[in-house]
């Protein structure tokens, strides 16, 4: 049976939880969440991280959601990472954040229930090269642009601020429209309003992603969200992974080898998409500059996460009005270019005429 309720402070002491106030989650019963993913099977599987498996499951109301389900292998660490999770995730309220619908807390390590995100990972959309979403420079701004403004949120807007921790392709999903969802909490960090590092306890991450400061005096910053950042961006210009093998079965340096080609107007060899338009030229060049800003060795060097995500906002307003500037220019031209057809056709009577302009703008509009 599903119950919406507040969480009672009895049953986060029980499950060594600290207490959030205004916290509205729904409460699963185990059994429920197992018949839901039809006993967490292997065909549910959605993916796997650190903390644990994530299932696909629907429940009785045919709501679609993703279970996340510990490994269970140390109850005390899981738990840790679990309210870790739990208190962050469920304090953030941000349309490019993934939503915590609810928990269930009958189980040793308890189950994280999400919003089901269902078109996978910005890493999948980038590396499948079966994916035609990226294929457009318009989607690639968009989907950073949206990330950019979650991770802004996180860290200036949200109360108290998060510092994510690990941001990476494989964490921002996309929704059924393609927009970019952040997701992944476990190693995120919940600040007092003005502090902007931590010393931590452990250092976590993924290679090619880390920020090298980071890595170096174990302080998390605000700053080391924006160098993941940074890499997301190389990552959605070249479609390299940042840890990525060379044919020869080298290691490549893909954060040094795109500084470099950026350093040497070499650039656009190594975009990973097409484009002819000398427009967006100009912005590829742009977010690349800041993707390198980004990746500055120095934290104090690196543009804020507010900076990196009103500038691409800024891009894409910019794209966008380039865009319908582009479709009223066509839309211009098959005006220009049926009536010079008409003058060439002993003109046609005038009802028919409009038909036929009618029709282009229509035909147009609708491949486009
Ligand atoms: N809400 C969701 N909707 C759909 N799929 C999801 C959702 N959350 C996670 N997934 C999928 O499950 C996978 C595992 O997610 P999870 O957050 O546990 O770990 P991770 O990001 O892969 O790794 P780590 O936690 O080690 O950084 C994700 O890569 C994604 O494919």
């Amino acid at each position: 049976m599903i119950c919406t309720k507040r969480i009672k402070e009895k049953n986060f002491q029980e499950n060594g939880g600290k207490i959030l106030k205004n916290q509205r989650v729904r409460i699963f019963s185990e059994a429920e969440l197992v018949k839901a993913t039809n006993n967490y099977a292997d065909d549910r599987k959605l993916g796997e991280g650190g903390f644990g498996s994530v299932y696909s499951g629907a429940l009785t109301d045919n709501t679609v959601v993703a279970v996340k389900k510990s490994k269970g292998v140390d109850k005390a660490q899981m738990n840790e990472e679990f309210q870790k999770e739990m208190s962050i995730v469920s304090q953030v309220n941000h349309k490019n954040v993934v939503k915590l619908l609810g928990l269930c807390l009958e189980t040793k390590v308890p189950l994280l229930v999400y919003e089901f995100i269902s078109n996978g990972t910005l890493s999948k959309h980038i590396h499948d090269k079966g994916s035609r979403i990226l294929a457009s420079w318009t989607n690639r701004l968009r989907v950073a642009s949206e990330a950019a403004l979650a991770l802004d949120y996180l860290h200036s807007l949200a109360d108290p601020p998060v510092i994510h921790g690990v941001v990476k392709s494989v964490n921002i999903l996309l929704d059924s429209n393609y927009t970019a969802k952040v997701a992944d909490f476990g190693a995120s960090v919940l600040m007092s309003p003005g502090q902007t590092d931590i010393l931590a306890t452990k250092i976590q991450g993924t290679l090619g992603y880390l920020d090298p400061e980071y890595l170096m005096t174990g302080i998390l910053t605000v700053q080391s969200d924006v160098y993941s950042f940074g890499v997301v961006l190389v990552e959605l210009l070249t479609g390299e992974k940042p840890n990525s093998i060379s044919k020869s079965g080298e290691k490549r340096n893909v954060i040094q080898h795109f500084i470099s080609a950026l350093e040497n107007n070499h650039l656009f060899k190594i975009l990973d998409f097409q484009t002819a338009d000398e427009g967006e030229m100009d912005e590829i060049e742009a977010v690349a500059e800041l993707a390198k800003g980004c990746l500055n060795s120095m934290g104090v060097n690196r543009p804020t996460m507010k900076e990196v995500s009103d500038e691409l906002a800024k891009l894409k307003a910019l794209h966008q009005k380039s865009l319908a500037q582009q479709n009223s220019e066509e839309t211009d031209y098959l005006l220009g270019e049926s009536s010079q057809s008409f003058c060439k056709n002993a003109s046609p009577p005038m009802d028919q005429s409009q038909t036929v302009i009618s029709l282009q703008i229509e035909n147009y509009t609708n491949s486009n």
